[in-house]
C-alpha cells in the first residue's frame, strides 16, 4: 500500500543520505543530499510551529543550494567535490568575512553539514536510549555537542526552550511512521551509518580545503 501517509516515513528520508554517496563514498550528490534535508524539514514541521524558526532557516539554505543546482552553472554543483573546486577556483567563497559572496554554496552547505552532526548525534541517542528517556535532554545534549558551538546566545536560548516542546520518545517513534519502537531502533541502526558516511566525507573535504570556519 502506498498511501500519502505511508510515503512520509523517516526510513525513506534517511535512504536519501545513502543514495547521495558516490564513488565509493568519496563524493556526495548535492541533489539527493538536499532531498534528505527536505524530508527532515517536513518531519520537523509535523512536530509543531515551535520549530518553525529552525525550519525557516533550513528551508532558506536548501533553497540557496537548489538555486545553484538549477542555475547556469548547475553542473558544477552536482557533487560536493565539484562545488568546492568550482567555487574555490573561481574565488566565489568569502573566506574571512561575508562580503561579495555572502551565500556561497560552500558556506551554505557548511551550515547544513553542522546540523547533520546534530542529527547524527540525536538519532544515535534516540536509538540507544531507554523508553523513559527524555527527548528534550537527548536533543539538547546533541545540540550542545554540535550546533550550539556555532550559535550565539539568543539562538541557543531559544533552541533550548523549544526542545521542551518535543514529544516523548514513543510519540517521536510513531511520527517517524516506520513501525514499532523495535523496528525504529533497527531502522536507525541500519540507516545511521550512511548519515555518518556523508558527514565524514564532507568533514574530510572541508578540512582538506580549510573551509570549516567559513563566515
Ligand atoms: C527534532 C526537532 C528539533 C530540531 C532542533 C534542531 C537544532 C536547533 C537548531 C537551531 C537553529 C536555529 C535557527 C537559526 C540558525 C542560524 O542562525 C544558523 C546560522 O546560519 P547563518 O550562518 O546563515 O546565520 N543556521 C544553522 O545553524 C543551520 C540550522 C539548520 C537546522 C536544521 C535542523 C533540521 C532538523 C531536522 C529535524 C529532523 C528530526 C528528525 C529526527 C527524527
Amino acid at each position: 500500500m502506498d498511501s500519502a501517509e505511508d510515503k512520509f516515513c523517516l526510513r525513506e528520508v534517511l535512504v536519501s543520505f545513502k543514495s547521495c554517496l558516490l564513488n565509493d563514498d568519496k563524493d556526495v550528490l548535492v541533489e539527493h543530499y538536499l532531498t534528505g534535508w527536505k524530508g527532515l524539514v517536513r518531519f520537523m514541521n509535523t512536530l509543531g510551529t515551535v520549530f518553525s524558526f529552525v525550519s525557516k532557516d533550513a528551508v532558506t539554505k536548501i533553497q540557496i543550494m537548489e538555486n545553484y543546482l538549477k542555475g547556469d552553472n548547475g553542473e558544477r554543483y552536482r557533487t560536493l567535490r565539484s562545488m568546492v573546486e568550482y567555487e574555490l577556483s573561481g574565488n566565489l567563497v568569502d573566506l574571512t568575512k561575508r562580503s561579495s559572496h555572502p551565500d556561497s554554496g560552500c558556506r551554505t552547505l557548511l551550515r547544513l553539514h553542522r546540523a547533520l552532526r546534530w542529527l547524527q548525534l540525536f538519532l544515535e541517542k534516540l536509538r540507544t536510549s531507554s523508553e523513559d528517556s527524555k527527548t528534550s535532554t537527548l536533543c539538547s545534549e546533541a545540540y550542545n555537542d554540535s550546533l550550539a558551538n556555532y550559535h550565539p546566545w539568543l539562538i541557543r536560548k531559544t533552541a533550548s526552550v523549544a526542545f521542551f516542546a518535543l514529544p516523548t520518545r514513543n510519540t517521536f517513534f510513531e511520527v517517524m511512521n516506520v513501525g514499532s519502537p523495535d523496528v525504529v531502533v533497527e531502522m536507525l541502526g541500519e540507516a545511521l551509518p550512511y548519515v555518518s558516511k556523508v558527514y565524514d566525507f564532507t568533514q574530510e573535504l572541508y578540512v582538506q580545503r580549510n573551509l570549516l570556519d567559513l563566515p
